[in-house]
């Protein structure tokens, strides 16, 4: 494993891509921290333009090259160098202003768990569907490559169009939606792995058309913690990250660990949302706790976040003209929970507009 100076130096062989002079001569490798026992590397870069393409690419490389060199997990941030910097360094002729996407101002939150089937698809299709209720613009990308679900629980019949070397998400309930599921054959076996995840995560990210800045970009991530969610973790530029969990104490432990490599991968915690909390009946309005009490409030202790809410057991009333079979209306119980975590959510960043 290298040291921190040898991190530093191979680092610093990388260029900055739209001032064409190396992280050193740029000053650009900014921090690098080793976690010895962990095989772990933390690494702070600044080049001149985040949220670009360019910057997806050498993420991609520096995690690449760090793995190569015998690190087991790569967390990476990236800042924007300073102004003076820039101004010394800046190429002429005209700028290149191609591949905002996703763009400064986007925040991009994945929505991971430590197993499947505890509703993590379901809670980032009403997320995405209740930031668009309120006015946001909001983008889903569907990654989960164990059960791309999401087309099928929004109802989703069309496919993007291509046009040239863009793709043009699919429009629901105003979330523009990209899932691998427009890519591959229906039953096709899982074949997309790590590396194939990668690129395929590197078009959305890139080769999707978006249109107006996003204000959020939904991810829903594979579940689990094993290699592929690690992958796809590492590959995230700046992602901050939700964590869903059912009430089963022995669940939220599972999901500690999904928080724990959020924590590795250098992603903040916005907080965790306790899915399938209890049934609620409609007549007497008596709560029966099915799967248990306690994970969330546990889960969210555990990782210092807030828990941003409990949501029941229930199901969504749908009509046949507007099909949409995990989309819960404003007006359900249900719709209403999930509006207001999505004002929290929302409200977490409104100081910084
Ligand atoms: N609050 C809820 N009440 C009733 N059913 C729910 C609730 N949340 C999710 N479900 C149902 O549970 C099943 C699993 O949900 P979902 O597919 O969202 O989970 P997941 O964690 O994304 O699973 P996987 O990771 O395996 O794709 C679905 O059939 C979904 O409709």
């Amino acid at each position: 494993m290298l040291t921190e100076n040898e991190v530093r130096n191979l680092l610093g062989n990388f260029q900055d891509p739209f001032l064409h002079k190396s992280l050193k001569e740029t000053k650009g490798v900014i921090d690098v921290s080793i976690n010895e026992e962990k095989k772990h590397v933390s690494v702070k870069l600044a080049i001149s333009k985040t949220g670009t393409r360019e910057q997806i690419q050498i993420q991609q490389k520096v995690v690449e090259k760090l793995k190569e060199s015998g690190f087991a997990t790569v967390g990476i941030r990236f800042s924007q160098l300073p102004d003076e910097i820039i101004e010394k360094f800046r190429p002429e002729g005209p700028e290149n202003n191609n591949g905002l996407l996703p763009s400064n101002k986007t925040v991009v939150i994945s929505i991971a768990s430590g197993k499947g089937g505890v509703g993590k698809s379901t809670v980032s299709v009403n997320l995405a569907v209740n930031l668009a209720r309120m006015g946001k613009k909001v983008g889903l990308i569907d990654a989960d490559i164990y059960g791309f679900s999401v087309p099928d629980m929004m109802g989703i019949i069309d496919r993007p169009v291509v046009r040239g070397e863009k793709i043009f998400p699919v429009e629901r309930y105003g979330v523009k939606v990209i899932s691998m599921a427009f890519f591959v054959e229906e039953n096709a076996p899982v074949i997309w792995r790590g590396p194939m995840l990668g690129k395929m995560l590197t078009n959305f990210f890139t080769e999707v058309e978006w249109g107006d800045d996003l204000d959020f970009l939904l991810l829903d991530l594979p579940p689990g913690t094993g290699d592929v969610a690690l992958d796809v973790h590492q590959m995230l530029p700046t992602s901050k990250e939700i964590i869903v969990t059912t009430p089963h104490p022995t669940a939220a432990f599972v999901a500690a660990r999904a928080g724990a490599m959020a924590v590795q991968t250098d992603h903040q915690i916005l907080g965790v949302i306790e899915n399938m909390s209890y049934y609620e009946s409609s007549k007497t309005g008596e709560k029966a706790y099915i799967f248990g009490q306690g994970g969330g409030d546990k889960l969210a202790e555990e990782l210092n976040v807030p828990l941003l809410g409990q949501i029941p057991l229930g199901q969504p009333d749908w009509d046949d003209d507007d099909f949409a079979p995990s989309v819960y209306q404003i007006k359900h119980p249900i719709g209403k929970i999930y509006f207001k975590i999505a004002e929290k959510i929302a409200n977490m960043f409104e100081e910084h507009k």
